[in-house]
């Protein structure tokens, strides 16, 4: 059966950020993702979860200046230092929360950079990471994105992603394939689940459009999620979703997966 992680920063947004791990518990999660953990003390995190007897399964790296645009800088020519600070701060974070993966998130095209420069900065920095993380037993894993939510964010597609992962290796980095991105920039998402499937470590959904929880548009859910689970995925699925109403009232998708 597929494993469902609740995303604690678009889910139970009800709630302040640190009574979302006990609400997610008693709606039936046994695992949480979040994207940002640094405003809060890991001990802190590490305590809800242990009272609530929650995993953390992912949290992404420092994405730069978030609220002046910035989406990650990891594909950044000139941003290593910045890049590499960033990242050792998620490692104590998910050594604290005993968290196997870290999100890396690329950053956007600048202007008048080219592909090339940006893809080879990227893996460099991932190979990096790759050798920092795996003594802890911690996988970054990096996410396409589509162009509607972040329009110009460098990583767009499932095959660009798999190219840099097959570079450096895939016991190294792993794919984050958010299946609500999959489906806006490529479509055929059980077809591309496949393809990648020795590369996911760490899957992500929400319903399309509106980006709410499935059974709210255009993807036939209990189909894919059958699929995903025959073609033998036991990692976790982040629900990255905004509930459409109250987070429990939309729930109900959720009642066959609780185990
Ligand atoms: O946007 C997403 O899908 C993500 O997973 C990122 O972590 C946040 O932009
Ligand atoms: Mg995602």
């Amino acid at each position: 059966m597929p494993r469902f992680a609740a995303n604690i920063s678009l889910m139970f947004t009800e709630l302040p950020f640190l009574d979302r791990f006990e609400a997610a518990a008693k709606a039936g999660f046994k695992a949480v993702e979040f994207l940002f953990p640094y405003d809060f003390p890991a001990a802190e995190i590490a305590r809800r979860l242990k009272d609530n007897g929650l995993s953390q399964v992912l949290f992404n790296g420092p994405p730069g200046d978030w609220n002046a645009g910035e989406r990650g800088q990891a594909a950044l020519p000139g941003r290593q230092a910045e890049f590499r600070e960033g990242f050792r701060k998620a490692l104590d974070y998910a050594a604290a929360l005993s968290c196997p993966r870290i999100h890396v998130m690329s950053g956007l095209a600048p202007a008048g950079v080219p592909h090339d420069a940006m893809t080879a900065t990227l893996a460099a920095n991932l190979a990096w990471a790759a050798e920092l993380a795996g003594p802890a037993g911690v996988k970054p894993v990096i996410e396409p994105i589509n162009h509607r939510d972040i329009p110009g964010f460098f990583l767009n597609t499932t095959d660009q992603a798999a190219a840099i992962i097959q570079a450096i290796g895939p016991e190294k980095i792993g794919m984050q394939f958010d299946l609500y991105h999959c489906q806006i920039t490529e479509g055929d998402i059980v077809k591309r689940v496949e393809k990648h499937l020795p590369l996911i470590a760490h899957m992500q959904v929400a319903d399309n459009p509106g980006r709410n929880e499935p059974g709210t548009g255009e993807v036939n859910w209990p189909f894919v999620f059958d699929r995903i689970d025959a073609l033998g995925f036991r990692g976790w699925i982040g629900c990255e979703y905004r509930p459409a109403g109250e987070t429990v009232a939309g729930l109900g998708w959720f009642a066959t997966y609780k185990g």
